[in-house]
């Protein structure tokens, strides 16, 4: 399998075969019908242009309280588990790192977008972020740990992976657009992407 790295950032280009991205998408289906995906404001109350569910023991939530992880989906119910697939390959990729607690679930239509942002309201930031494409492009960008400074960008495709340890753990990145119709993985096009966290 090929890895392609840009400073810390590692990435696995086409680590879901065809096969394990559908099969993923019906157990993506699964979670969502329990627990749907809902567009989260900011703490400033700007809705955001993501719509995110999760998977796990903890869900990462965004509204006017703020940023933070919550044991339960916004109508009540518990986040459905992490898919077994995802859990696999977790284990392929961090064998050191602790088991993932979250796997948020965000969904990009065509003209969805993420700032530059760092993942950090987790517990223990050495234990590494798993990032997981599914369905269309989207051109991928990657700072530093502090704001500013030259950034990559990658396309992330289909089946694409992603790990964020050592100084990519902190690192600044974003979505800067989705590619329309780059995909037929899902029925109603966009984009999915999966973030696997430890949150404790
Ligand atoms: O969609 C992506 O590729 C990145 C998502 C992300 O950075 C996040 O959910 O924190
Ligand atoms: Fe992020």
């Amino acid at each position: 399998m090929t890895l392609l790295r840009i400073r810390d950032f590692a990435i696995h280009p086409g680590y879901f075969t065809q096969d394990a991205q559908s099969a993923l998408v019906a157990d993506l289906r699964k979670i969502l019908s329990h627990a749907p995906l809902f567009r989260p404001v900011t703490p400033r109350g700007t809705p955001m242009s993501v719509r995110m569910s999760a998977a796990g023991s903890y869900g990462w939530i965004s509204d006017r309280k703020g940023y933070r992880y919550e044991p339960l989906h916004p109508s009540g119910v518990s986040w459905p588990p992490i898919p077994d697939s995802l859990l696999r390959m977790w284990r392929d990729l961090v064998p050191d790192a602790r088991l993932p607690e979250c796997c948020l679930i965000n969904w990009y239509d065509e003209t969805a977008k993420m700032g530059m942002h760092q993942d950090r309201d987790e517990a223990d930031l050495s234990q590494p972020v798993v990032s997981v494409s599914l369905g269309d492009d989207a051109l991928f960008r990657m700072g530093h740990e502090t704001r500013g400074g030259k950034t990559e960008s990658v396309w992330l495709r289909s089946g694409d992976v992603v790990v964020l340890a050592g100084t990519a753990r902190r690192a600044y990145h974003g979505v800067d657009r989705i590619r329309p119709n780059s995909s037929t993985l899902l029925a109603n096009g966009g984009r999915i992407n999966l973030t696997l966290r430890v949150v404790t």
